[in-house]
């Protein structure tokens, strides 16, 4: 069964008020970040940006001399002369340019890999499961996510700010020779230029912050139109357009957003582009008046044109720049924010590496809810694993099994009470060790991708090559035979991505299993895990038929003798032989003791089993070939606390 999910949740406002950290810090994390990665790629594109910012100096002056030594009438060879040097000047800025672009490729590529790479690094810091639920802390790795694709925009931003300011110096000081009341013009509508365009880039900064949800829920229903998992209930339920639909009304109402901000944006750098054109053509004027009454020069006047126009282009570049700077810093702030999140299971400041486990684990009162805005699902449960037995659990839907499976592998702490490891409490403990010492199949096994000797593999990564350890593993979880038959053994591909009909079954593309098929694969995979002092069996059946179930479980039971085993099924004919098994319900262990005992007492588990009993067997006088085991099911009269209905006791 699949679970296809959005993340909702409240969240802040903006993201400042998510805790991010400022614009400085993000600078000094970005800094860090490219001056590690790449310290001479910079230097290099520092070194072209710069000359680059300056050519346009030189070219206005050089452009000047000639004009005016034209009109002076200067010697042929001064004239050709500074032909020559504007030539030179225009083929260096053209190579420049060139490597500069080639730079900028090359930095963001580098400083784009290592970002990713200290990412997913700190994501793999997260050792429970809390932050990967918090829908604000997934917008923000989807921000950061994105910050570590654009380095290259930030090292961009940076120094394009630098070549607009020697760009923007040169021509001022340019200027300022030829006209200051005119530098001065041209430079005090530069400040409400700047002023506007960091309010846009702040107003852009928080739109996106805000349409946040409303783009992970978009991603979600485009990602169900995409999986193949919903593809069937998609198709028969015909929920396509209404998906679509969700998909729509979600993408515009961030659109919506988006038009806004770039409305404002049109309308106010409209209004900053009227008044720089106004102030260049007041300048012309000015310009060529002053040359008619013999004030300026030919030379001043084309000085005067490119000043100007440099100047205010170096303004524009300038605002860009800044502008794209700021926004690749708010996306850093979140990539920082992400880098620096504060670990989701407190670290003992001495942790104990776990020994084997000699003597037990014990669930000592433990209770347990996901947040304070959740219902406690465990209410004090008291629980003893014995080292070397086995321990079925077993519960309605929702008595919370699944949930202390994830306490027991420590991807929550309990909220109140302690779990202990031959008397160590896992909060003290390492939890690499913990989970070192730990085999598990849960209930929502992950089907990867890859190929099949990889998907067994992934139990015990390192040992990958281990080709008969693979097969030994896949052998006790009965699914050799199916591998061994696969166009290319262990070696194929097996995949949910076919991208037609005629590609089932190509090893070059993959092969497709069944639901049971899979579910015997996460078993090998847990079998890969053998030895381990803890070995968890979350429904490890629940897919297999009859045969195959009958099968496992045989292999469970031989090997699980003498190994710690919490085992949780639905089935009751497969949990009978477990040394204790423990009813949970209302958040609390009810009964607990071996089959027999538990029969013996007449409680709740003897009523359950014997209705299970009797409803398997009215069912198999009626269908003789038909039944797997018994299987706990909602029973109609069981809304409240307990029910289960019995379909089978072998
Ligand atoms: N990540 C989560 N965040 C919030 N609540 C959760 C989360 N996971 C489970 N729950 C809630 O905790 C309760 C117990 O769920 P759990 O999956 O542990 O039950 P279960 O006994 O394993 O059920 P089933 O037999 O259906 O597998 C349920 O009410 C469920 O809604």
């Amino acid at each position: 069964m699949t679970e296809v999910r959005f993340v909702g949740g409240s969240r802040p406002e903006t993201a400042s008020d998510a805790g991010g950290p400022g614009m400085l810090r993000a600078a000094g994390a970005a800094a860090r970040l490219v001056w590690r990665t790449v310290p001479g790629g910079v230097l290099g594109y520092a070194g072209c940006a710069l000359s680059a910012g300056a050519a346009p100096v030189a070219i206005a002056w050089v452009t000047k001399l000639v004009l005016d030594d034209l009109t002076a009438g200067a010697a042929l060879s001064t004239l050709l002369g500074l032909a020559a040097v504007l030539a030179g000047t225009s083929i260096a800025i053209a190579a420049l340019t060139q490597f500069e672009q080639y730079l900028r490729g090359e930095i963001g590529r580098t400083v784009s890999l290592a970002a990713a790479d200290d990412l997913y690094r700190a994501v793999e810091r997260l050792r429970g499961l809390k932050r990967l639920e918090d829908p604000v802390f997934l917008d923000r790795l989807r921000l950061a996510q994105q910050a570590t694709i654009g380095p290259a925009e930030l090292v961009d931003g940076v120094l394009s700010t630098a070549r607009g300011l020697v760009t923007g110096l040169g021509l001022v000081v340019s200027l300022t020779v030829i006209s200051p009341m005119m530098t001065a013009v041209v430079l005090v509508t530069g400040i409400p230029m700047l002023i506007t365009e960091l309010r846009l880039s702040r107003q852009r900064a928080a739109m996106t912050w805000s349409i946040g949800p409303t783009e992970r829920r978009e991603i979600f229903y485009r990602g169900l139109l995409e999986s193949t998992e919903a593809a069937k209930e998609i198709r028969l339920f015909g929920i396509g357009p209404f998906v679509r639909g969700r998909m729509l009304a979600e993408r515009r109402t961030a659109d919506a957003q988006k038009r806004r901000v770039d409305r404002r944006e049109a309308v106010a750098q409209g209004g900053l582009a009227l008044v720089s054109t106004a102030v260049a053509g007041a300048g012309l004027a000015w310009a060529v008046a002053a040359a008619h009454q013999k004030v300026l020069t030919i030379g001043d006047v084309s000085m005067f044109i490119a000043a100007v126009a440099g100047v205010q282009a170096a303004i524009a570049t300038l605002l860009t720049a800044i502008t794209q700077t700021h926004q690749q810093l708010l996306l850093f702030g979140h990539f920082a924010a992400v880098l620096e999140v504060e670990p989701d299971l407190p670290a003992p400041p001495d942790p104990v590496a776990l020994p084997p486990l000699r003597r037990g684990i014990e669930l000592r009162d433990v209770w347990f809810r996901y947040s304070d805005q959740h219902p406690w699902v465990l209410r004090g449960v008291n629980l003893v694993i014995p080292h070397g037995r086995a321990l079925a659990l077993v519960g309605l839907n929702g008595a919370g099994k699944s949930t202390l499976v994830k306490l027991l592998c420590r991807f929550y702490d309990p909220t109140r009470g302690t779990i202990l490891w031959d008397g160590i409490d896992l909060r003290d403990a390492d939890v690499s060790t913990l989970r070192q010492r730990t085999a598990a199949v849960f209930q929502d096994y992950v089907e990867y991708d890859l190929t099949a000797g990889e998907n067994i593999a992934i139990g015990d990564i390192g040992r990958l090559a281990d080709r008969e350890a693979l097969r030994a593993a896949a052998r006790r979880a009965g699914v050799h035979e199916v591998v061994e038959r696969l166009p290319r053994g262990y070696d194929t591909l097996l995949t949910r991505m076919l991208f037609d009909e005629n590609d089932d079954g190509d090893p070059s593309v993959g092969v497709r299993l069944s639901g049971g098929q899979w579910q015997r694969l996460a078993l090998a995979r847990a079998f890969m895990r053998d030895r381990r002092d803890l070995m968890i069996l979350d429904e490890p059946s629940a897919g297999l038929d009859a045969e195959a179930e009958h099968e496992v479980h045989s292999q469970l039971r031989e090997h699980r003798i003498g190994v710690t085993t919490l085992l949780i099924s639905h089935r009751l004919g497969s949990v009978r032989d477990a040394d204790t098994i423990a009813v949970l319900r209302g958040g609390v262990v009810v009964e607990q003791g071996p089959h027999r005992e538990l029969i013996a007492a007449a409680g709740v588990y003897a009523r359950l089993f014997r209705l299970q009993s009797t409803g398997y067997q009215a069912e198999a006088a009626e269908e003789p070939e038909v039944g797997s085991g018994p299987e706990l099911v909602r029973s109609p009269e069981a809304s409240g606390a307990a029910g289960f209905v019995a379909t089978d006791s072998r």
